[in-house]
């Protein structure tokens, strides 16, 4: 087979972690100045650079605007009716995660008597990592028991791609990720098999066909939460017994299973997260075994490439078609986010060196790079959860999760919100419908103003902390976690715009976009979703950008309309620089405020108390 000729250039792996930090300018060369190029580039398209080619690429259709029902139907015409979530809450309509356990659990003694034929598979989706992976380590275990091979397996889907809306960035990180999980397993002389599937209704039949044809009886994978794939692997685990071959499906990106944990008095699945994280603490305490890593599988025998020779070597395909990064951006990102798991695991070890300690008191500063920035590796599975966890619980060096240094103890329950999220998945099912966790909240009259829309997406909202933040997202395919709760309010709360538009934007263009964690982080940000505010809060712009940005570091890095711009005016040029000054600003393009926050939070109060029904939102 010939070596991938994929157009893109190998990653290196690098020790340089100064990938995120902000600002860059004096510690990094390896991002672009903002700065670059502003006064030519900025005439033609109204934005810095940093928006060149990487904005926007939303796909809503022109609307009417003339009944905001109709709009919002023509949106998401697949929202569910509160009729059908309410046949899941009853248990009528069974729920995509018990399909999937039924499914394995109707056909447990049927799959365990089957015999192990020539070779096992492991099917990797999104846990492209060789170490601490359950099902590949159970797979091989299969293999060990009767001296047979492991073959690994990747299916590119380009209808999964567009129908979860994964970014090109993620697309990209993903396919170069599978370059160095070719070359880790290569070393374990397992091959890994990568071939695209155009239609992901032929995934299962596809599998089948492999298995048929390497003669493999048992294959394994690690549980994917979003409904469709719960679905697709109910199905298949079926589809399989039927050919005596053993579709095996366990947890893995989770610590603790979904439905072990359940709230005391009612025995209901959680909706707020601090009562499920102290529950979470206290499983894991009880049972330190989820905590355990797996180790990396041993080599494959030598035979295998003799027997499997075609399957080495696999090319790895291209971006599909739509999901392309532009050149300049190739360039971008592939520097700014070196791919594979020996890269997340000496980005986490350094974090954990360096900075977890101060992080409760440093992560809410967007210019001051005290977070991990692991997210991309969590989300494309090139880190677990568990090595995560278990790393940092060593360094609190007490054997718990949650007492000793506020710093570590505070990270690992950020990693605990990423798996709460997972878990509304399983238990609401309808939030990956487009339907609210509060159902009620389908009520709210929102606006659709395709201008306000617009300027948002391009960072040009006369906010200079949104516009950062935006930018950053068009520049990085990432954003810091403060500011995407501050974009986010600001979308739902100040725009009144169905913050539905945004998950998605941000699913569009992030690198990291992780389906349940967007879709809660969204959910918290427009009070729509599971763990509501303990009352109903519209973060100010103003104060949040003068508390978290207060040097406006963050701001001059990413807005460079505003780079000079002295003191506390950077937060509100427009309302706090003489009409001279102001006047310079406006000449670069930086826009006035589209809204004014005082009168956005009366109209966004109305519209909620409008929806819900009620005096209070
Ligand atoms: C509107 C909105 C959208 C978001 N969309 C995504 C998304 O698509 N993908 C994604 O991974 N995260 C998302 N988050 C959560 C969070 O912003 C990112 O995980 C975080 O910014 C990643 O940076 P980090 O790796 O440095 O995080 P750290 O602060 O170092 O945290 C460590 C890890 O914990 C997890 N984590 C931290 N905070 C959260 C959180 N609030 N919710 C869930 N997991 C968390 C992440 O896996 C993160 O990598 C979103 C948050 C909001 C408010």
């Amino acid at each position: 087979m010939p070596k991938s000729n994929a157009p893109y250039a190998k990653a290196k792996n690098t020790s340089d972690y100064n990938v995120p930090d902000v600002p860059l300018a004096s510690k990094s060369t390896r991002i672009p100045e903002a700065t670059e190029n502003i006064k030519s580039e900025h005439n033609r398209t109204g934005v810095g650079p940093e928006l060149q080619g990487g904005i926007p690429r939303y796909h809503y259709p022109k609307l009417s605007t003339k009944e905001d029902e109709i709009v919002m139907r023509k949106y998401y015409p697949a929202e569910m009716s509160n009729e059908r979530v309410e046949m899941y809450k009853s248990g009528q309509l069974p729920k995509p995660f018990d399909q999937l356990e039924q499914a394995l659990s109707s056909t447990s003694t049927a799959r365990s008597e089957i015999p192990v034929r020539n070779a096992v598979v492991h099917w990797f989706r999104g846990d492209l990592r060789v170490s601490d992976n359950t099902a590949l380590h159970m797979a091989y275990e299969k293999t060990k028991s009767k001296g047979v091979s492991l073959i690994s397996l990747f299916l590119v889907s380009p209808e999964d791609y567009e129908a979860h809306i994964k970014s090109p960035a993620r697309v990209d990180f993903i396919l170069r990720t599978l370059e160095v999980l070719r070359e880790d397993l290569d070393n374990l002389n397992i091959p890994l098999w990568v071939e695209v599937v155009e239609d992901r209704k032929n995934m299962g039949k596809k599998v089948m066909q492999l298995m048929e044809k390497w003669n493999a009886s048992h294959i394994f994978g690690n549980m994917e939460y979003e409904v469709d794939e719960l679905r697709r692997d109910a199905r298949i685990v079926n589809m399989a017994l039927q050919k005596n071959i053993d579709f095996t499906v366990v947890h893995d990106s989770v610590i603790a299973p979904p439905g072990a944990l359940l709230t005391k008095g009612t025995g209901k699945p959680f909706m707020v997260f601090t009562p499920w994280f102290k529950a979470w603490v206290t499983y894991l305490h009880e049972n330190p075994n989820y905590l355990e890593v797996f180790p990396p599988p041993t080599p494959n025998p030598k035979e295998t490439r003799i027997y499997y020779r075609d399957l080495f070597d696999c090319p790895i395909p291209p971006c599909p078609e739509g999901k392309r990064l532009n050149p300049k951006e190739v360039e971008y990102v592939r520097s700014t986010w070196p791919p594979g798991e020996k890269e997340a695991l000496a980005r986490l070890q350094k974090f954990l060196n360096e900075k977890v300690m101060a992080y409760k008191d440093q992560r809410d500063f967007p210019s001051g790079n005290g977070t991990s920035v692991l997210s991309v590796h969590f989300a494309a599975g090139t880190l677990s959860s568990r090595t995560a966890v278990n790393m940092a619980r060593e360094l609190l060096g007490n054997g718990t999760l949650n007492t000793g240094n506020k710093g570590i103890a505070c990270w690992i329950s950020e990693v605990g919100w990423r798996e709460f999220y997972r878990n509304i998945l399983v238990d609401f099912p309808w939030v990956c419908m487009t339907k609210p966790f509060k159902v009620q909240y389908s009520n709210i009259p929102w606006q659709y103003n395709d201008a306000h829309f617009e300027a948002w997406c391009t960072g040009r909202t006369g906010y200079p902390i949104v516009d950062a933040a935006m930018r950053q997202l068009a520049s990085m395919k990432y954003m810091h976690n403060r500011t995407r709760m501050i974009v986010a309010s600001f979308l739902a709360k100040d725009l009144c715009l169905d913050w539905r538009k945004g998950e998605r934007f941000f699913m569009e263009h992030l690198i990291d976009g992780d389906f349940a964690s967007n879709n809660g982080g969204w959910g918290w940000s427009s009070s729509s979703g599971c763990d509501p505010q303990p009352y109903f809060k519209i973060f100010n712009p103003l104060l949040q950008s003068e508390k978290f940005d207060p040097e406006g570091d963050y701001i001059r890095k990413w807005v460079p309309e505003l780079k000079h711009v002295k003191g506390k005016a950077i937060h509100a040029p427009f309302d706090r620089l003489d009409r001279k000054e102001w006047a310079k600003i406006e000449a670069l393009g930086y826009p006035k405020p589209i809204v004014k926050h005082v009168e956005a939070k009366g109209r966004a109060m109305e519209m909620y108390k409008k929806g819900l029904g009620r005096e209070k939102p």
